[in-house]
C-alpha cells in the first residue's frame, strides 16, 4: 500500500511519519518538497504529485492554523484549507483513493455546553474556523471515501502549541492572564496520529460503511486557564530548577483578552461515534500533556 502525507512536518504530520510505517509505504512531502510538489498554495501542482504517485491513501495534515493571522489573510486560508481539499479529494476519488483529512472544534459556534457531536449544525465564528469547515464539505461533496477527524487544542512534543506558548511566557513574566470560559480538551498529536493508523486500516478493511466524519479529541474537558495552570504545576514537579517566574495565572473571560478572531465558548467535542465504530478508548489529557511535558523538560 502507497500513502501520501502531506504536511509532514507539522505538529499531527511528524507523528504520522511514526504511526502510519506499518501500515505501507508512506511518501511524506512538506511545502518545500521537490521535485514532487507539496504545496497546498499551488493545487493544480498538487494534483500533478497525486497522479504521479497515484496513491492508495492521501493523509492531509497540511493546514493553514494561525487562527488569528487567517483573519487579514483569508485568501491564504481558503486556497490551503478549502481549495487545496477539494483538488486532493477530487485526484483521490478519480483514483479510488481513500482521504485522511484533519478539521476542528473551530467549525462550531461553541454555543450551550454539551458536548458537540458530528451531525450538529456548524457555525464558525472565524475565517480559519470557515475555511476549514468549507474543506469538510469539499470533500464530503466529492464522493471519496474518507475520514474527516474533528480535533481540538492540538499540543505536541514537537512544533508550536499553547502549552510551550505558556511555559514561555512564565519564565518572561511574573503574572499571566489567561481566558477561563472556553472549554474544551487539549489533544496530543501522538494521540492523533496512532487513532488515525487504527482506523484507516480498520476503515479500508471494512469496504466504505466508515466513511464520514469524526470527532477525536482527548477524554475530560477543561479551560485554557485550567490547561495553563495544569502545565505549569507539572513541569514544576518534572523540573523544580525551571524558572517560572510568574506566581499567578490569572483567569480572564474572553472580553478581556480581545484577539482578531472570535474563539468558540464551548469547544466539547462528544467521541462516541469514534469509540463505537473503531472500538477505541480515549484517554484523559492530562495523561498525554503529562508526557509530553516529561519528554521536553
Ligand atoms: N493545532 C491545533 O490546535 C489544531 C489543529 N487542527 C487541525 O489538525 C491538522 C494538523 O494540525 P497541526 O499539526 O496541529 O498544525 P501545524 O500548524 O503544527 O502544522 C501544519 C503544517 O501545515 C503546513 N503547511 C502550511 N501551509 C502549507 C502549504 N501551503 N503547503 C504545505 N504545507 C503547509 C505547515 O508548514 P509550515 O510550518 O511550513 O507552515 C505545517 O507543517 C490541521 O488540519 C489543523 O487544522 C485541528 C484542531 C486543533
Ligand atoms: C497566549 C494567550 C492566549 N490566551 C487565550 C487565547 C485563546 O482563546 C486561547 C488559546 O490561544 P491560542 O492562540 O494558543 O489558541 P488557538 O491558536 O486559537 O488554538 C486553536 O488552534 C486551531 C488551529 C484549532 O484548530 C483549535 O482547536 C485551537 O487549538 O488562550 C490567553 O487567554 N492568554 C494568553 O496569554
Ligand atoms: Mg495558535
Amino acid at each position: 500500500m502507497k500513502i501520501l502525507l502531506l504536511g509532514k512536518n507539522g505538529q499531527v504530520g511528524w507523528e504520522l511519519q511514526r504511526s502510519l510505517l506499518p501500515l505501507g509505504e508512506v511518501v511524506a512531502l512538506d511545502r518545500a518538497s521537490a521535485p514532487l510538489c507539496g504545496d497546498l498554495l499551488r493545487p493544480e501542482a498538487l494534483a500533478e504529485t497525486v497522479r504521479a504517485l497515484a496513491p492508495d491513501v492521501i493523509v492531509n495534515a497540511a493546514a493553514y492554523t494561525a487562527v488569528d493571522k487567517a483573519e487579514s489573510e483569508p485568501d491564504a486560508a481558503r486556497t490551503i484549507n478549502a481549495e487545496a481539499v477539494a483538488v486532493l479529494a477530487r485526484e483521490a476519488k478519480a483514483l479510488g483513493a481513500w482521504l485522511v483529512h484533519y478539521s476542528t472544534d473551530y467549525v462550531f459556534d461553541g454555543g450551550g455546553e454539551q458536548p458537540w457531536q458530528e451531525d450538529q449544525a456548524t457555525g464558525p465564528l472565524s475565517v480559519y474556523g470557515q475555511t476549514k469547515l468549507e474543506g469538510e464539505q469539499q470533500i464530503a461533496a466529492s464522493g471519496v471515501k474518507h475520514l474527516i477527524f474533528r480535533t481540538s487544542w492540538v499540543y505536541a512534543a514537537r512544533g508550536g502549541n499553547f502549552a510551550k506558548t505558556m511555559l514561555r511566557l512564565a519564565q518572561e513574566r511574573d503574572k499571566l492572564a489567561v481566558i477561563d470560559d472556553q472549554w474544551g480538551a487539549p489533544t496530543g498529536a501522538d494521540l492523533i496520529a496512532d487513532v488515525t493508523a487504527h482506523a484507516l486500516r480498520t476503515a479500508m478493511a471494512s469496504g466504505d460503511d466508515l466513511s464520514g466524519i469524526y470527532h477525536l479529541v482527548a477524554g475530560g474537558e477543561t479551560t485554557w486557564n485550567r490547561y495553563a495552570r495544569f502545565v505549569l504545576e507539572t513541569a514544576r514537579k518534572i523540573n523544580p530548577a525551571l524558572n517560572l517566574t510568574a506566581q499567578e495565572v490569572q483567569a480572564v473571560d474572553t472580553s478581556a483578552f480581545p484577539t482578531p478572531a472570535r474563539r468558540p465558548h464551548n469547544s466539547r467535542l462528544n467521541t462516541h461515534k469514534l469509540q463505537q465504530r473503531f472500538a477505541l478508548d480515549l484517554p484523559d489529557w492530562q495523561t498525554g500533556v503529562q508526557r509530553m511535558l516529561q519528554e521536553i523538560l
